[in-house]
This record gives C-alpha cells, sequence and structure tokens, in this order.
C-alpha cells in the first residue's frame, strides 16, 4: 500500500517513492514517508523487508535508484556528513563506538559537525580553538547527564556494559544537534529493564523538539512508543497507521508468521511454487524418489518402521 503524502510547514522528513536497487534485487520499492515534528515514528517488518536499506537511502550512505529525500523541505545531499550537518541524526545496528576513547571524547566525535574552527586554529589552540572546545565540552557533559552517562564521562567506551553503549551512540548523535534522529534497532541485544530505560530516553528526546524514526523488531517496545508505525514487507510499504491499527492488520501479522495472504508483495511467486510443488507430489508415484534417494512425500501420522 502506498498513502499520498502532503508535505506541510510541519513536515521534517518527507522521502518520496524511494527505490534502492542492488543489482537485479529491489530491496526497496517506491516508498514514501514522512516524519512530522513531534512525532516518533516506527518502521517495522521482517528480516531483510529492507528497513536499514531505507534508512541507508535516507541518510546518504546510499543513493537512491529512484525517488526523492527532504529535509524540512530541502533535497538531503548523498553524503553522510552533509546530511548529519544538515541536521539528520543517526545511529546503527551495530553498535559503532570509538572503543578505546572516553565515554566524553565519543560525544565530542559527534559534536565536530557544529564547531566552526579549522584545522589550523586546533593545531595553534588559539582563544578560538579554547572557546569552540570549552562550549563543546559542556554541550556534551550536558547530554551525557541527559542519557544517564555524566558519571561514566571518563571510562573507555569499550568498559560500559551493552545497554549504556547504545546510550552512548544515542548521546553522541544527539551531540549534532538534529532536528530527526534516525534508531536502528536501539533495544538489540538489551534486557527488558534497558528497554525500558530506553524508551524512556527516546520520549524525552522527543519533548526536546527533535523528531524520532526508529527501527525495531521489539513489537511491545515499538507499539508503546510510535505515534505512528509503518510495516514494510520485501521492500514494500504494505501499511501505515497508528499503532492499533497497523498491529491488529491481518496482512501484519501474516507477514510476521510468513503466511502469505492474498495480494502480498511475493504472494504470487510464492502461490506459482506451491501449485508447482503440489503438480509434482501428485503425478510422482508415492514410493518413488527421481534421485534414488528418499520419496519427498510425507504422511502425516508416524512413520511405519518396514521390517
Ligand atoms: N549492499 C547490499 N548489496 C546487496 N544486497 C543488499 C545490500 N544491503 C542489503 N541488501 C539486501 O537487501 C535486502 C534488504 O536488507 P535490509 O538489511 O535492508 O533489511 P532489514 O529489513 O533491515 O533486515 P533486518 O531486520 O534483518 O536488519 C536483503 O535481501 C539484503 O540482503
Amino acid at each position: 500500500m502506498t498513502t499520498t503524502t502532503t508535505t506541510t510547514a510541519e513536515t521534517v522528513l518527507d522521502a518520496g517513492g524511494v527505490t534502492m536497487r542492488f543489482g537485479g534485487l529491489t530491496a526497496v520499492r517506491s516508498v514514501d514517508l514522512t516524519v512530522n515534528s513531534g512525532e516518533i515514528v516506527g518502521l517495522i517488518g521482517p528480516n531483510g523487508a529492507g528497513k536499514t536499506t531505507f534508512f541507508n537511502c535516507l541518510t546518504g550512505l546510499y543513493i537512491p535508484t529512484e525517488g526523492r529525500v527532504t529535509y524540512k523541505g530541502t533535497v538531503l545531499p548523498p553524503k553522510p556528513h552533509l546530511v548529519t550537518q544538515a541536521g539528520v541524526a543517526r545511529t546503527f545496528q551495530n553498535i559503532r563506538l570509538f572503543s578505546n576513547m572516553t565515554v566524553l571524547e565519543n560525544v565530542l566525535v559527534g559534536r565536530h559537525t557544529r564547531t566552526k574552527e579549522g584545522l589550523w586554529s586546533a593545531l595553534l589552540r588559539g582563544p578560538g580553538f579554547k572557546r569552540a572546545e570549552a562550549e563543546s565540552r559542556e554541550r556534551a557533559m550536558e547530554l551525557l547527564s541527559f542519557t544517564g552517562l555524566a558519571a561514566k564521562a571518563d571510562h573507555l567506551a569499550r568498559n560500559l556494559p551493552y545497554g549504556e553503549q547504545r546510550k552512548l551512540e544515542i548521546a553522541r548523535a544527539l551531540a549534532s544537534d538534529p532536528g530527526l534522529l534516525l534508531l536502528d534497532e536501539p533495544t538489540a541485544g538489551m534486557n527488558p529493564q534497558e528497554t525500558r530505560a530506553a524508551e524512556d530516553l527516546i520520549f524525552a528526546i522527543r519533548d526536546q523538539g527533535i523528531a524520532v524514526l526508529v527501527i525495531e523488531h521489539d513489537m511491545r517496545f515499538i507499539f508503546n512508543l510510535c505515534d505512528r508505525v509503518a510495516c514494510l514487507v520485501q521492500g514494500e510499504k504494505l501499511v501505515e497507521g497508528s499503532p492499533e491499527v497497523v498491529q491488529g492488520d491481518e496482512r501484519v501479522v501474516a507477514a510476521y508468521l510468513g503466511t502469505p495472504f492474498e495480494g502480498a508483495p511475493g504472494a504470487e511467486e510464492v502461490a506459482e511454487v506451491e501449485a508447482a510443488e503440489a503438480e509434482a507430489s501428485a503425478s510422482a508415484p508415492a514410493d518413488a524418489a527421481p534421485d534414488g534417494g528418499e520419496s519427498t512425500t510425507r504422511t502425516t501420522g508416524p512413520e511405519k518402521e518396514t521390517p
């Protein structure tokens, strides 16, 4: 299903007709999605549905084969650092911290897109650089307090427990002062307590005026957190709506359980394969296996041993 999106003054992200092909594989097919200010939007879908590929198209890691992506009405440049500079920050499915740097240093790295001091100023450590450095440290410490990591500012990132490493990734993303934050599986590997804390943190980020788009497999988390949810299946947007609408949609349930329904992307191909298999097993003698091995015809009852 594709919905018509209307650009309003409130639209932060507007992705229209985004398609990404890798050779013969269409990983994302003509996906439209908007995120408005004050919103937390969820992106769900089974493994391989194209969620991360779609994120990569939004953040300049991939240049979409077709479609366009705008942030606050301006087309996003096709380079990750320029996308960050424009106001879109992200975290990754696999944590990407500088593990041998301290927690504070990791956040300072995320701050560099917002500092204007050049290389010479940094090397000569002039007054402009010192002032900018002090401001960056102050902002970084604020973010560490906001994410609950201030007491660990001097710890090496690699020594943080897993849940805190994920929080640190978020703090680092926030250091670029984004208007939109993209989170790719922020609770992956977390225990229930850490997941609840992550939920509170994302609500707090939204309350600071940052729109959020989040990919997640934990359905309870996503339906509790999001104002709107879109479900991708085999690269296409299948359903979009409120958490109540999406979780009650039989097509979403079927996609997760792997049961294709009429009209689902790929359902026709699955039906064809099933019909061909049924025809082949109907025409083959039950006790004959074409390759001389075991017959593929299965009976429903317990198999009897032949004497
Ligand atoms: N760089 C690439 N080159 C070729 N194929 C790719 C590439 N990246 C992704 N794909 C393919 O695109 C499809 C979508 O993958 P993607 O990782 O976007 O799915 P996903 O919904 O994020 O899955 P998961 O929930 O498992 O992370 C998959 O078939 C994947 O193998």
